[in-house]
């Protein structure tokens, strides 16, 4: 039995080739060696740079081999297309040249270098290595038509060979010896061959025709994993799932690049007409060949058995190329012929340079990348940012800043917890009376009973915090009197939480709260290994899941070229905070929580070093007001801080852009796509919406009245949505714009073509960003609730290397809360100072601590 743990499954044609594919070959003798002239074993390499095997000899194919196999492929392929119906059993008799006194009278050759076998030995094999095609000169030279993988050995070197050639429907064979042989330039496989005792034309022109053979002994020893590929034929074909024999390999057919098994299905043997399909034989589809019980077991993928099928109308030969396509080395083929054509319309060619230079490895990894690319999204990117439309704001109506905002603060929480005394406020009167601990209540509730989830956004590239920062801004470190990186902190708090809910949960239960890490290609790998390595911060592994967003290729900022980080690889970027929804669609992640029971998700960046993970009291807020949207908000500091601002936008008909936007207006009551002007309404709808610091004109960041900022509700990037209305973020009919980042963006430079790619020292190009906040549009603003919360409990963000929104700030933000803490614990002793005590838990989550 052989699996196929190897990557070098080979499939040995034992050939005659073309003997039953053209009878012009049947005419004439063939050239053998015997089996006792055995030089030959070493695999070469092949004009195509890829390993031969002797005798034509090939491997299975694989993704990575490339192993040569046009010459028996070429040879099946002939096979199959003229002997379409002949069975596996009387072909595979044919293609064994066996020597057998009865089928190789003697071969009476004028020329005194041969010898006629008279009785060839019965147990004796042999391959054909060449056709002689023609004579060569006045010498006796003759050519000869390559049919091996090894023509140097077999033409150059010097030993027996034997010639085999049919006059009349009689074999005869002759045993001559090879003096020298030389390779006619620039003609791939034909050679030029001088054998003993052919030394004019005339005496040559005897063996036109002929075949040339060698004992089959003298096929390079074959792996474990090898097969012939006459033996294939008569094996049968179980799906390796089930076990079910499917039926029985009748053919092998080959495409040039590939073999294709043609399997007689089982269950249409004895019907007027059997199905035959194919099978393409690689690795990935058939990784097993049990040489002793003669089967293969087969991994067929969705829809291989079914397109195989013949149909009405579909030839066969289309119905093979389309089999073709489910091997993966020809669907990369296929789809990176396709990216080509794609990049090459958007006249964006230059990234393909690098695939005709460099090392192999290089030119894979472009083209790994290249097929990675989501080009509609692409498309909509330049779309959006160098259309016609283009416009930062792409405002349709006119703003307002929202109404007052429901506060979340839990007043006088030292004197409360104080009062309490160690327990939890369930049943006192201040928390009954008092917003945030009613939300607090409820909302633990939600958490106890498994209804949140938490996404952490962690996708960002932290360019903005310098070279020395880590690759992922989760991983920075916060110097406190006990150092912890950010998503330490958060998992502690998100520890905490699920603590808490223990109290209140059903005896034995212990409530844990999926952790969703928005990770990109940029920080992926290091947050599992950052992960790992802490053992997930005493977290459940199986609550953690790494959720990674799409990057977008960077573009120049004039004219929208994709700019490379060297010839093989582009520069990309992730898609920005709302690449979040798609991800979360694609990978099946809100259908898992969707499983579990979930109702709120609670999203937040992660480089705030004071938000309240898997916070309660924004649970318990959002089902209160029956909010699909949950934003966090606080008064913005100055009109200059980098802050979203978050208002309402007063859509009116009279608008002119407004067309285009009601008529992309997704219903979200009914999930329908509907258009405004359809429905009547709409004609002076309002919507919330965020206007990015980046983007806002400076004359609305700065309105005041009566000395206080119009636009003031900034937003921190703590949100929350109903799972309900994730799922509708999920309707094709949702597309959210992207918007133009301008960075730095690390680049090939000109000279050097190998070079490390260079960081330009200003904004060189543009990343293409969606938006979280963009879907905040498509809710009704009756289900968004905005809460205003304290900037000193919640809002701590790291930005920048130094000075504001830095770790120093962050840092002295999360002591002077603890410190507020501290100075509590010592008024009152008893209250605080009792381990792990739900009361020590609440304190800690509400200071912004976590339990040591
Ligand atoms: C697209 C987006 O969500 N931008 C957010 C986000 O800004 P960044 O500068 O991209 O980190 O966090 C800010 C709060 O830290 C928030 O005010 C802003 O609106």
């Amino acid at each position: 039995s052989s699996s196929f743990a190897s990557q070098s499954w080979s499939s040995f044609l034992c050939y005659s080739r073309l003997r039953s594919a053209s009878n012009s070959l049947l005419i004439g003798g063939g050239l053998l060696v015997d089996s006792d002239s055995r030089s030959l074993r070493k695999p070469i390499l092949g004009t195509n740079g890829s390993t031969k095997s002797q005798h034509g000899g090939h491997h299975r194919g694989d993704t990575s081999g490339g192993q040569l196999r046009f010459l028996l492929a070429a040879a099946i392929g002939l096979e199959f297309d003229s002997t379409g119906s002949m069975s596996g059993g009387s072909r595979r008799k044919e293609w064994t040249t066996r020597a057998s006194s009865s089928s190789f009278p003697i071969f009476h050759s004028s020329s005194g270098g041969a010898v006629a076998i008279d009785e060839a030995p019965d147990s004796t094999e042999f391959v054909e290595i060449g056709m002689i095609a023609e004579t060569h000169g006045i010498h006796g030279e003759l050519r000869v038509r390559s049919l091996t993988d090894f023509p140097v050995e077999r033409f150059e070197t010097p030993g027996v060979r034997y010639i085999r050639r049919i006059v009349m429907g009689k074999v005869s064979m002759l045993r001559v010896e090879l003096l020298k042989g030389r390779e006619i330039p620039g003609k791939q496989s034909s050679w030029l061959v001088t054998l003993k005792g052919f030394k004019t034309r005339e005496e040559a022109s005897e063996l036109l025709g002929s075949t040339m053979l060698v004992s089959a002994d003298e096929r390079p020893p074959m792996d474990e994993e090898d097969v012939y590929i006459p033996d294939l034929v008569g094996m049968s074909v179980i799906l390796q799932e089930t076990k079910e024999e499917i039926g029985t390999i009748v053919d092998v057919h080959s495409s040039g690049a590939n073999d294709l098994l043609r399997v007689c299905l089982a269950s249409t043997i004895n019907r007027s007409r059997d199905v035959q399909v194919w099978i393409p034989f690689v690795k990935e589809i058939v990784p097993l060949v049990d040489k002793e019980t003669r089967r293969v077991e087969i991994t067929p993928p969705a829809g291989l058995l079914e397109l195989n099928v013949p149909k009405e109308g579909a030839s066969k030969k289309e119905i093979r190329k389309q089999v073709l396509c489910f091997i993966p080395e020809r669907k990369t083929k296929a789809m990176l012929a396709a990216v080509k054509k794609r990049l090459t319309a958007l006249g964006q060619s230059h990234v393909l340079e690098g695939l005709n230079s460099g090392e192999e490895s290089q030119r894979e990894a472009l083209t790994e990348q290249l097929l990675s690319i989501n080009f509609s999204q692409f498309q909509h990117a330049l779309d959006n940012v160098f259309g016609s439309s283009e416009s930062k704001l792409r405002l349709i109506g006119e703003l307002e800043p929202p109404p007052a905002v429901p506060h979340a603060k839990w007043e006088g929480f030292e004197d409360w917890l104080r009062d309490t005394k160690g327990h939890i406020p369930e049943t006192s009167a201040a928390a009954s009376n008092n917003n945030t601990a009613r939300w607090w209540r409820g909302g633990l509730q939600l958490v106890a009973t498994g209804k949140v989830g938490v996404v952490v956004l962690a996708g960002g590239q932290s360019t903005r915090l310098g070279p020395e920062a880590p690759p992922v801004k989760g991983m920075l470190q916060l110097e406190l009197p006990h150092p912890k990186s950010l998503f330490q902190l958060q998992a502690e708090r998100l520890l905490l939480v699920q603590e808490l809910a223990a109290v209140v949960a059903a005896p034995g239960v212990k409530p844990q709260i999926p952790w969703l890490v928005l990770t990109s290609d940029a920080t992926d790998v290091p947050t599992r290994a950052f992960f790992e390595e802490n053992a997930y911060f005493g977290l459940n592994e199986s609550q953690v899941w790494f959720v990674k967003q799409e990057s977008l290729p960077c573009v120049s900022l004039e004219g929208g070229a994709i700019l490379m980080e060297s010839p093989w690889r582009v520069a990309i970027a992730p898609s920005g905070n709302g690449g979040l929804f798609a991800a979360l669609c694609a990978q099946g992640f809100l259908e898992k929580l969707s499983n579990l029971g979930v109702l709120y998700v609670q999203v937040y960046s992660v480089d705030n070093a004071l938000v309240r993970v898997a916070d309660p009291v924004f649970f318990g807020f959002a089902q209160e007001h029956e909010a699909d949207v949950g934003v966090k908000v606080i008064d913005k500091l100055s009109a200059d801080e980098a802050v979203g601002i978050v208002c309402l936008e007063r859509e009116t008909s009279d608008n002119p852009s407004n067309e285009k936007q009601t008529s992309e207006r997704v219903d979200l009551d009914n999930g329908e796509i509907q258009d405004a002007e359809d429905t009547g309404e709409g004609s002076n709808s309002l919507r919330y919406r965020v206007l990015e610091y980046s983007e806002a004109p400076s004359t609305l960041l700065t309105a005041r009245n009566g000395g206080q900022l119009v636009y003031r509700s900034a937003h921190i990037c703590v949100n929350l949505f109903s799972l309900a209305y994730l799922k509708k973020m999920a309707d094709p009919g949702i597309e959210l714009d992207f918007h133009a980042a301008h960075k730095c963006i690390p680049c090939a430079s000109k000279n050097l073509e190998h070079a490390i790619p260079v960081l330009a020292d200003k904004p060189n190009g543009i990343k293409f960003e969606q938006f979280i906040f963009d879907t905040f549009k498509f809710c009704q603003p009756e289900k968004v609730a905005l809460l205003e919360v304290e900037r000193e409990e919640e809002f701590a963000p790291i930005k920048n290397n130094v000075g504001a929104d830095s770790e120093e700030t962050a840092r002295n933000m999360v002591l002077a809360l603890q410190n507020r803490h501290s100075s509590l614990s010592q008024e009152n002793e008893s209250g605080f100072c009792d381990g792990l005590s739900p009361m020590s838990l609440l304190k800690a989550y509400a200071f912004g601590g976590s339990v040591e």
